[in-house]
C-alpha cells in the first residue's frame, strides 16, 4: 500500500507506430512517435495515447510512404531528385525528420517538450488532451541540425550538446527556463577523428559537463546511403579512440579530457563530483548503461529481430559503465562495471534516477534488466551502487518498458517513491506497474483496455505545477 496519493500525470513517448499500410518499418528507432499518459489521482489511474502529429507523420499519413529521413528508412527516391537536390536538401536539414519519437521533458517553465535527434524534432505537447502544439522554435543563431536526444532539464535551465559534423565537435549550450533562446558555453574539439561521437545522451554534475566521444561517431557517407549500413549513419572508428571531455559550465572552459577504454552507451545514468578530505574536486564519476563496447546493440534493435524471439540467448550483455575522469592533468580515465552485471542479467539500459540526486552523489538508479534467455531487456532493476546489488522484477514473457522514478512529495531518502513503467505482458494486453521503489514490490497495475506498443522515456507532470 502507498501511503500517500500520487497526484500527476506520467507521460511516456517512444516510436509507436512501424507500418505505412502495407509496408512494415524496419527498425525500432524509425516509428512515429506515440504519445502515452497515465494520470493519477484520488487513487485512480486514467490513461491515454496519441500520436504526435509531427510534418513527417502528417506527410507519411498523407501520401502513404515515409517522406522524411528517419532512423534508418529514408523516402523512396521516386520524386526523381538529383543526388546534388538530395544533399542540399539533406544539408539544409529539409529532408531530416521532425518525429520526436525519442524523449519527453517537462520545462521549468511547465512547457512539456518532445525530443529527438533531429532540433526540427521538438515538439511542445499538451499534457492533458496529447495535442501537438506547436513547433518549438529555438530563438537563436546556434543552429545545428542534430543535438541530443536526451538534454539535461531541471527547473530553471535546459542543457544541450550540439554535435558539429563540418569540424569535428560538440558546442555545448545552455537555455534558461522560460526562454527559447539557447546560449553558447563553450565548444569541445574531438580528439579523435572522422566526425564526433553519436551523443544521445550526456551527463552533467553541479559544476561541469561532461562531453562523451564514443567511437560510435556520425558517417557523412551513411547519411546519404539509401540502404541502411549495420551501423546505420553511424561507423566504428576503434582507431580514434573514446575520450572524456569535462567543461565548466560557468566558464566553457575545458578543465579535463581524457582517453578511457572503447565503450557503446546510449544513456548515461548519472554524474558526480569526487572530492577529497579538503574538499577539493579530485576526480568526476560518471556512470551509463554500457553495452562493452559492442556495437551489434543498435542492429539488435532491428524490429524483424525483437519479434522473433527463439528461445535462444540473443541479447548482447551490458553493464553500469562507471567513468572515472582525473581532474589533475592525467591522460587516462578509466571505465569499470560499477557492480557485477550478473546481479541484472547482463542487461542494462533504459535509466533513471531521483531527479534530487541529478548531477551528485546517488545511490539508486532504475533500469531495465534481463532476465536469460532474452532478445531485450524484460526485467526491471533497482541498482544500489553502494552495495552493488540490484533487486530484480519480472514476469514471464512481459516486456517492461523504462522504470521512472518519481519521489513522495516531502521525500527525503533518496528512493522514496515509485517507479512507473510500461508493461506488455505476453498475451499482448498493457498494464502500468507501479513499483515501491524502496522495497521494488509491486504496489498497483492499472490494466489499458488494449494492448500499447514498446516506449522508451518518460516524465512526470504533477498536478497544480
Ligand atoms: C528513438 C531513438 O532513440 C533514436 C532516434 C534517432 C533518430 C531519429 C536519428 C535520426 C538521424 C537522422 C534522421 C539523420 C541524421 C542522423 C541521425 C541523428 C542518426
Ligand atoms: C531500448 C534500448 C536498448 C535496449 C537494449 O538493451 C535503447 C533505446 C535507446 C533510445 O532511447
Ligand atoms: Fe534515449
Amino acid at each position: 500500500m502507498l501511503q500517500y496519493t500520487m497526484d500527476g500525470t506520467y507521460l511516456r513517448n517512444g516510436p509507436g507506430l512501424w507500418d505505412l499500410g502495407d509496408y512494415g518499418f524496419r527498425h525500432l528507432f524509425d516509428g512515429y512517435a506515440t504519445l502515452v499518459r497515465v494520470s493519477f489521482r484520488d487513487g485512480h489511474a486514467v490513461g491515454a495515447h496519441r500520436q504526435i502529429e509531427s510534418e513527417a507523420y502528417k506527410a507519411a499519413r498523407q501520401h502513404g510512404k515515409v517522406c522524411y529521413r528517419e532512423f534508418s528508412e529514408v523516402p523512396k527516391p521516386d520524386s526523381f531528385k538529383s543526388l546534388v537536390g538530395q544533399l542540399a536538401s539533406l544539408f539544409s536539414g529539409n529532408s531530416l525528420t521532425d518525429n520526436s519519437n525519442t524523449g519527453v521533458v517537462r520545462l521549468g517553465d511547465g512547457r512539456v517538450l518532445c525530443l529527438t535527434e533531429t532540433v526540427k524534432g521538438s515538439i511542445v505537447v499538451d499534457p492533458d488532451t496529447l495535442d501537438t502544439m506547436s513547433k518549438f522554435e529555438y530563438e537563436d543563431k546556434l543552429g545545428g541540425l542534430i543535438h541530443s536526444a536526451h538534454p539535461i532539464v531541471t527547473d530553471t535551465e535546459f542543457w544541450t550538446l550540439i554535435p558539429d559534423l563540418i569540424r569535428p565537435g560538440y558546442v555545448v549550450a545552455r537555455m534558461d527556463a522560460g526562454s527559447n533562446e539557447r546560449q553558447f558555453v563553450g565548444r569541445v574539439d574531438c580528439r579523435g577523428g572522422p566526425a564526433p561521437g553519436w551523443v544521445h545522451s550526456f551527463p552533467v554534475t553541479e559544476n561541469y559537463v561532461v562531453v562523451p566521444e564514443m567511437p560510435l561517431r556520425y558517417c557523412a557517407a551513411n547519411l546519404l546511403r539509401a540502404e541502411p549500413t549495420p551501423l546505420y549513419k553511424f561507423q566504428w572508428h576503434l582507431e580514434s579512440g573514446s575520450y572524456m571531455h569535462v567543461m565548466c559550465k560557468a566558464s566553457g572552459k575545458i578543465v579535463a579530457s581524457v582517453e578511457v577504454p572503447p565503450f557503446v552507451t546510449f544513456h548515461f545514468i548519472n554524474a558526480y563530483e569526487e572530492k577529497d578530505e579538503e574538499g577539493r574536486v579530485t576526480a568526476i564519476i560518471a556512470d551509463c548503461c554500457e553495452h562493452n563496447a559492442d556495437t551489434s546493440i543498435l542492429d539488435n534493435l532491428r524490429l524483424h529481430n525483437l519479434r522473433a524471439f527463439t528461445g535462444e540467448d540473443v541479447l548482447t550483455d551490458a553493464r553500469v559503465g562507471r567513468f572515472r575522469i582525473p581532474l589533475d592533468g592525467s591522460p587516462f580515465g578509466e571505465l569499470e562495471a560499477a557492480l557485477d552485471p550478473e546481479e541484472h542479467g547482463r542487461g542494462m539500459d533504459m535509466c533513471s534516477i531521483n531527479p534530487a540526486h541529478l548531477g551528485k552523489e546517488y545511490r539508486y538508479a532504475y533500469a531495465c534488466g534481463a532476465r536469460r534467455p532474452c532478445n531485450f531487456p524484460n526485467t526491471l532493476t533497482k541498482i544500489d551502487l553502494v552495495e552493488k546489488t540490484a533487486k530484480n522484477w519480472y514476469e514471464e514473457g512481459a516486456v517492461p518498458s523504462e522504470p521512472y522514478f518519481v519521489a513522495r512529495p516531502g521525500a527525503v531518502e533518496e528512493d522514496d517513491g515509485v517507479a512507473i513503467s510500461m508493461v506488455s505482458a505476453k498475451d499482448g494486453s498493457g498494464y502500468a506497474l507501479v513499483l515501491d521503489a524502496k522495497t521494488f514490490k509491486e504496489i498497483a497495475r492499472a490494466k489499458f483496455p488494449y494492448g500499447l506498443p514498446y516506449g522508451l522515456h518518460c516524465c512526470w507532470v504533477p498536478r497544480d505545477k
